[in-house]
């Protein structure tokens, strides 16, 4: 069997399906890679790893070289809690504003893009700066962040009543299509799974089986998740009931309809179809 490089979103978003995976609770004998989204993106176009999970958008930018791992994604129907713009002025007032995006996204980034395109109607000025609040918003006048950097960031706008406007990505993509948004999948490089399909086989329903134990395990990942970033309970608990890990009808034509949007404002090149393994041939 091939020694499988996986590589995991460093995110709280993710663990649901790594959970069993980093407390060996299932017997993987692969590689853990972790790291944020823009990471994991690159390196699994690159060949460094074999199955990633990663920026949405990036499948669509790449679907020559990857295919979908069925039943696996990082989604929420609505307010997702760690898409997060953070900006001194109302999101319709930042025409012409300079607008700081954080280096680890790639889907949020291009959501933000479709949304200021498409709902806003406001033309920004973007630059891209690692994920601080604190110089993002000494730099411009709106940060983008995502992950557990934005809930904390949030929690820290909260605490100190920084008088920022906050708007959730998520909660305005769903007004704007009616349609939850899927932010992350699972992902292996089309040549690893021509060579290894029993490997990519074996990792579905380790994946799947991971998946479950995590549900049925929620106290003890609660627990960890409090420890990794030091967020209130009652806050993860919520954050947990939000995001959503399955990829299914609706979850497929949503992300169609954000490939659309991306596809219209120029942010990838061609419609998009999706290829799930196990439907078809590599
Ligand atoms: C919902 C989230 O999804 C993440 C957002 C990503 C992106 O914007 O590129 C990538 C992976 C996901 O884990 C989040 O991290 O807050």
């Amino acid at each position: 069997m091939a020694r499988i490089r996986l590589g995991q979103v460093d995110y709280l978003n993710t663990l649901p399906v790594f959970h069993a995976l980093e407390d060996g609770m299932l017997p993987f004998n692969g590689e853990l890679v972790k790291g944020p989204p823009t990471m994991l993106n690159q390196m699994l176009l690159e060949g460094q790893l074999d199955v990633a999970s990663i920026s949405s958008v990036e499948y669509a930018r790449n679907i020559d070289k990857c295919m979908i791992l069925p039943n696996l994604s990082v989604s929420a129907d609505g307010p997702v809690r760690s898409i997060l713009l953070f900006s001194y002025v109302p999101v319709t007032e930042l025409d012409r504003k300079k607008v700081c995006l954080t280096s680890s996204s790639a889907t949020s980034v291009a959501l933000l893009k479709v949304l200021f395109d498409h709902y806003y109607h406001v033309e920004a000025n973007f630059v891209t700066m690692p994920p601080d609040l604190e110089k993002m918003m000494a730099e411009g006048d709106a940060a983008l962040l995502i992950g557990d950097d934005a809930m904390r960031a949030h929690l820290w706008v909260l605490q100190d009543r920084l008088p920022y406007h906050v708007t959730d990505l998520g909660e305005v993509w769903k007004q704007f299509t009616g349609e939850r948004m899927v932010y992350a999948l699972w992902v292996v490089r089309k040549d690893f799974a021509k060579d290894h399909p029993e490997d990519v086989d074996a990792l579905c329903s380790l994946l799947s089986d991971a998946k479950r134990i995590a549900g049925d395990n929620m106290p003890a990942l609660l627990k960890k998740s409090r420890r990794r970033t030091g967020l209130p309970m009652d806050y993860l608990e919520e954050y947990f009931k939000t995001i959503n890990n399955e990829f299914e009808q609706d979850h497929r034509r949503a992300l169609l309809t954000y490939y659309d949007y991306c596809y219209k404002s120029g942010l990838i090149e061609e419609r998009v179809r999706l290829s799930v393994w196990g439907e078809e041939d590599v």
